[in-house]
């Protein structure tokens, strides 16, 4: 748990948190010692040695009052970690998460950030809040307790340590049990999390198909699940913290039977007895009060370990000097191999080069591996051998600033953010003049759409953009690239797949950033291929082909079977080989 603390709070406040333990850890030993004083003031009052009683009394006021500072030191020290904890953690964790790579954003695990957020982060809180103290006084005090008892009385001293592996060991058991079910309860937690968001983003599908209504049965057996593992824990739970606690007390209760057998044998006075069975007392207090919070430790424990395994990714790594653009506008891949799953390559010896200011048309089948081209040029994934450079650099060498200068997206799945028009626009360069806006807009054609709209710029686009059409967030999107003014524009020209309005806007916008930029698209329409620099026809993650239009026709290979059949046919897409048969 503590390593996890150290990894969650960052190398910043690792001293802080050393120097809050070592005050715990002495609270909790000076809390012992002030105990074991106890017996010798008691002894001597009950024996009637005044002297000695008053003796004692001042040892016991010194360590009582060492131990107030100490459990001071620790309070404020835990409470400024805390406080550390609510102001940084979500910062952190966001940075953190902003530089990891794409390929980690699977829904499984963006479930588990959205919990780790909100639910890790009140944890974390909590530990310096309720939870370290008593576990950490629970455990050091009893030991401390143990060795004065040796020294007092090695018999009962004895006892203390035989008790302890009795102790350890049945707290363990039940701290895997605990944990363990409350893991299986987490996972059930998620999942039926996560069916939740799917039933509600799905919506329009589920009704679409009839099935608004009965009910959607992977979210229902998600959520039976959930309740499933709850009463599991809680069923395995009870058991193992009552059994716990019987450690406890039957520890006490062997101290008990050795201190009357000792005393019946006369070996030690009743008064002793009394004295020594009240710090005896003081050895089982925090003991069972650790014994119940076992549950409680464990589950902090898992949620600790979870937050801390998302700072433990490894974020994409970053050059220590970002390396010099020397070819502006330029695109080169390089013998380049890359899988989602490096044993299934899906892009396999891809050798390109896309010199500045020219447009090239990536055509294939579904599945071909199009849009991997893009992810690579932006770096969303690194590749599994050879490079890809842009504006001559190695995009591992440009680092994540330089190349997001260098590279505009205007992708098929577009996602606005949750704020007006206009700052979904300016996102492209916040420093943009409201001119530079204006003069994006209208070429993306988006002016037309802040006219029809009631609060003009000012209105809210919705989450995801869901107050627009699809074809309206494609030229938001178009106009975020062409205010942006990078030197390369990658475009999936997808979703522009819509009205011949939209359409005219995309190819408008495309002629416009051909002057300044070189382009990249997916391309599905004929006007576009036709008129790139260059066509790359993709199969199976090869280039099969590449030349311009009339060179491909004249090759009379696989692009020019499909520009025949496409006259014969209303769909332009590629298929693949194996399709095709
Ligand atoms: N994030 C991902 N994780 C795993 N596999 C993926 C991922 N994205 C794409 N793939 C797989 O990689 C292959 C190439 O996908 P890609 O999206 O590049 O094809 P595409 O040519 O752009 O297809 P389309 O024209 O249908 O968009 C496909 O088999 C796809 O299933």
């Amino acid at each position: 748990m503590i390593r996890h603390l150290a990894t969650i709070l960052g190398p910043q406040h690792r001293g802080a948190l050393r120097s809050y333990l070592a005050w715990l850890v002495g609270y909790a030993v000076l809390e012992g010692l002030a105990m074991a004083f106890l017996v010798p003031v008691l002894g001597a009052v009950l024996s009637g040695d005044t002297g000695a009683a008053w003796r004692w009394l001042g040892a016991l006021a010194v360590a009582v009052l060492a131990t107030c500072v100490a459990r001071y030191q620790q309070a404020m020290q835990g409470f400024r970690l805390a406080l550390v904890t609510l102001g940084t953690l979500h910062r952190r964790l966001g940075d953190h998460v902003a530089s990891l790579p794409l390929g980690w954003f699977s829904s499984e695990k963006v479930g588990r950030l959205s919990r780790s957020a909100t639910g890790g982060t009140f944890m974390v809180t909590n530990v310096f809040a309720h939870l370290l103290t008593p576990v950490v006084s629970g455990v050091v005090t009893p030991a401390t307790v143990a060795v004065a008892m040796l020294v007092l009385d090695w018999r009962l001293g004895l006892v203390m340590v035989l008790a302890a592996p009795l102790l350890y060991l049945t707290h363990r058991w039940s701290a895997h049990w605990i944990g363990r079910s409350e893991q299986q309860r987490d996972a059930a937690d998620a999942l039926a999390g996560n069916r939740v968001v799917e039933f509600a983003r799905n919506q329009q599908t589920l009704r679409a198909f009839g099935r608004g209504a009965e009910g959607y049965a992977p979210l229902e057996e998600a959520i039976d699940g959930r309740g499933r593992a709850a009463g599991r824990m809680l069923t395995e739970t009870m058991p193992r913290l009552l059994a716990s606690g019987l450690a406890v007390q039957l520890s006490f209760a062997a101290l008990v039977a050795v201190g009357v057998a000792l005393v019946l044998g006369s070996a030690i006075e009743p008064v002793t007895l009394v004295a020594l069975l009240a710090l005896a007392a003081r050895f089982v207090g925090p003991l069972t009060e650790v014994a119940g919070l076992s549950g409680m430790v464990r589950m902090a424990g898992n949620d600790l370990r979870r937050l801390a395994e998302i700072f433990d990714e490894e974020p994409l790594a970053e050059p220590a000097a970002a390396a010099e653009v020397t070819r502006p506008g330029e695109i080169e891949f390089d013998a380049v191999r890359f899988g989602y799953d490096p044993a299934n390559p899906v892009l396999r010896d891809v050798s390109l080069r896309v010199p500045p200011r020219t447009m090239t048309a990536v055509v294939g089948a579904s599945g071909s591996g199009k849009t991997t081209i893009t992810r690579l040029i932006m770096r969303f994934f690194d590749v599994d051998s050879g490079v890809v450079r842009v504006g001559g650099a190695d995009v591992r060498e440009l680092g994540t600033a330089g190349l997001a200068e260098q590279v505009s997206l205007v992708m098929q799945d577009v996602y606005l953010f949750d704020d007006t028009l206009e700052a979904n626009i300016r996102i492209g360069r916040p420093a943009a003049t409201d001119e530079e806006l204006r003069e994006a807009a209208r070429l993306a054609g988006v002016h037309e759409i802040v006219e029809r709209l009631p609060q003009g710029w000012a209105t809210p686009v919705g989450e995801g953009g869901a107050s627009l059409s699809g074809g309206e967030r494609q030229r938001v999107s178009v106009a975020r690239a062409v205010l942006k003014g990078a030197p390369i524009v990658l475009l999936d020209e997808a979703t522009a797949a819509l009205d011949p309005e939209n359409e005219r806007y995309v190819q408008d916008a495309l002629r416009s950033l051909m002057r300044t930029s070189t382009l990249v698209v997916i391309a599905h329409k004929l006007p576009t291929v036709v008129a790139a620099d260059q066509i790359l026809v993709l199969d199976d993650g090869r280039i099969a082909e590449r030349g311009t239009h009339e060179e491909l026709l004249a090759a009379d290979g696989r692009y020019a079977e499909f520009w025949n059949r496409r006259t014969r046919s209303r769909g332009w897409r590629l298929v693949s080989a194996e399709q095709d048969r």
